[in-house]
């Protein structure tokens, strides 16, 4: 894709207009918000002031510096020059027309113009467009700055911007779920209605609160569903026989009363009285704006998680860090220390005293650690091949506070990279306020024996050509000590 300037225009910036506008401002995208209502501003400012808090900590490196935000009062202002424009206005087929009729007779021809619409199809979407190609279904999920999945519907006459819709998307870390046919409310919506309806039943019926059938979900199969779905949790039910066991077992359920998904109980003002008196009671105690930082703050948990295991929607995120990122090689001036790590601290990193924890200073020095042994070459590969460090001592110095959001960087200085021995010496800051210091002995080892060994030899050259040169920097303040006693 040729590059492009990373211009994108919110139009409707209300519960997902906000999301979205969040999402492109901190993937360094300028972003231009177009919405008559005299409060878009604050409400988009709330919405971000919760992304910042929890976004750039999803990542283990740092992201883009952030785009420009600004508000226009015209269409005709907000769309000049924008590659993206995401339309974000109610959910209704009429406004959604007129919306585009005006952004088409305005935008640069060559913009894709993505509707966040949760149930539209794209061909209604594009009927009497002026150029019914330029508009395509991305349908995001809330809060869309911190869930990946946007479903991609698109027609026939979508073709030539397809790929360029997926890579734009990918690129500020969504993953673009290209819908193979247009139905009405793509995938997920269908999937989430089908559970909505029920769970409007079992209020109406009296079964179930609304407490409780929260609970029934985030207790039990909500879990499961986050981090392997629908199909492959049942397969696993189906013990070692696997899905056709399941099937078989739970086939016939199909046929008894178990679902009453084809009726809608009558949304009266009783039942939806019911509805808000229950929900006021389980929730309302909390503001909107704390339910959604509680909210944010289990999804960060959860998707860190899933990181360190590199497993479903974590290794999404494993693969935008890397696309961010780039290559990691040793840098080319080896006359000072290195940046062996460079991210925000994520808010599961601090404590009940409200900053980082203890334990992720190590954590950090670790991945510090883990990157210089990728950079002098000791990767994957060369670990694959048998052959590691292991850490043998640790000493941390703790020298300031740091809090959840702010970027910090590591500064790895080689002590000393002869033989079995790796002497590392790492500083912690946040810009120039030095946080922490961690100085570690490792000791190379093969992995089949559990014993020191000697490295390889392109690996004890790498090495060496950096302790060499570092040894011409200063020995830093605080190596070799230990914890003093007074007397
Ligand atoms: N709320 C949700 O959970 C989700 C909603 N969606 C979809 O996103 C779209 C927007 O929904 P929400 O953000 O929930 O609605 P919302 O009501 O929170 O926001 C809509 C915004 O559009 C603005 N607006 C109205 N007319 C406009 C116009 N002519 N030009 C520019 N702005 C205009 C309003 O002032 C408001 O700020 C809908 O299509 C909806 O189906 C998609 C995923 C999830
Ligand atoms: C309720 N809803 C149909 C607007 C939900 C969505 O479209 C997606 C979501 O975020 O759940």
């Amino acid at each position: 894709m040729r590059p492009v300037p990373k211009i994108a225009t919110i139009v409707g910036g209300g519960v997902i207009g906000g999301g979205w506008a969040a999402r492109f401002l901190l993937m360094g995208w300028d972003v231009r918000v177009f919405d008559p209502d005299p409060q878009a501003q604050r409400k988009i400012g709330e919405v971000l002031d919760n992304a910042r808090r929890s976004l750039p900590g999803l990542s283990d490196v740092v992201l883009p510096p952030e785009g420009a935000l600004s508000f226009h009062d015209t269409l005709e202002d907000a769309v000049a020059g924008s590659v993206w424009i995401q339309e974000s206005v109610p959910e209704r087929l009429e406004l959604k027309h007129k919306v585009y009729h005006s952004l088409q007779t305005l935008c640069p021809p060559d913009a894709i113009i993505g509707s966040s619409t949760s149930g539209f199809k794209p061909s209604e979407l594009q009927r009497d467009a002026i150029r019914p190609g330029q508009i395509v279904v991305t349908h995001p999920f809330n809060p869309v700055y911190l869930l990946p999945l946007v479903e991609l519907v698109t027609t026939d006459e979508n073709a030539t911007l397809v790929a360029d819709a997926k890579e734009i998307l990918t690129s500020v870390g969504m993953y673009p779920l290209h819908v193979g046919a247009e139905i009405d409310a793509h995938i997920a919506d269908r999937l989430l209605e089908a559970v909505w309806r029920e769970a409007l039943w079992l209020v109406n019926d009296g079964i179930a609160t609304t407490a409780e059938i929260d609970d029934a979900i985030r207790y039990g199969f909500g879990l499961r569903w986050a981090q392997m779905g629908l199909f492959e949790t049942y397969r696993i039910a189906g013990g070692e026989a696997g899905m056709c066991h399941f099937i078989g077992q739970f086939g016939p359920a199909l046929k008894w009363p178990w679902t009453k998904l084809m009726d809608v109980p009558d949304l009266t003002d009783d039942l939806i009285d019911r509805i808000a008196d229950q929900s006021d009671a389980q929730s309302g105690a909390m503001s909107i704006r704390a339910l959604e930082r509680a909210r944010d703050d289990n999804l960060v948990s959860i998707l860190r998680s899933l990181k360190a295991r590199d497993f479903g929607a974590g290794a999404l995120l494993n693969a935008q860090d890397a696309r961010i990122a780039g290559l990691v090689g040793l840098p080319d001036d080896l006359t000072r220390p290195i940046v062996t790590v460079e991210r925000a601290v994520p808010l599961d990193w601090t404590d009940y005293n409200g900053h980082m924890n203890e334990a992720k200073y190590l954590q950090a020095f670790g991945d510090a650690t883990d990157r210089l042994m990728a950079m002098v070459g000791c990767d994957a590969a060369y670990i694959a091949g048998g052959s590691s460090y292991f850490t043998v001592e640790t000493h941390l110095r703790h020298l300031d506070e740091v809090h959840a959001g702010t970027v910090i960087r590591v500064e790895t200085q080689v002590l000393l990279g002869q033989g079995k021995k790796l002497h590392v010496f790492h500083r912690m800051f946040a810009g120039d306020r030095e946080l922490a210091t961690g100085e570690h002995m490792l000791i190379h080892v093969s992995l089949e024996a559990r014993r020191a060994s000697e490295p390889g030899p392109v690996l004890a050259r790498s090495l060496a050509q950096v302790a060499e040169a570092h040894a011409a920097l200063p020995v830093p303040e605080g190596a070799g000590k230990a914890v003093g006693l007074r007397e």
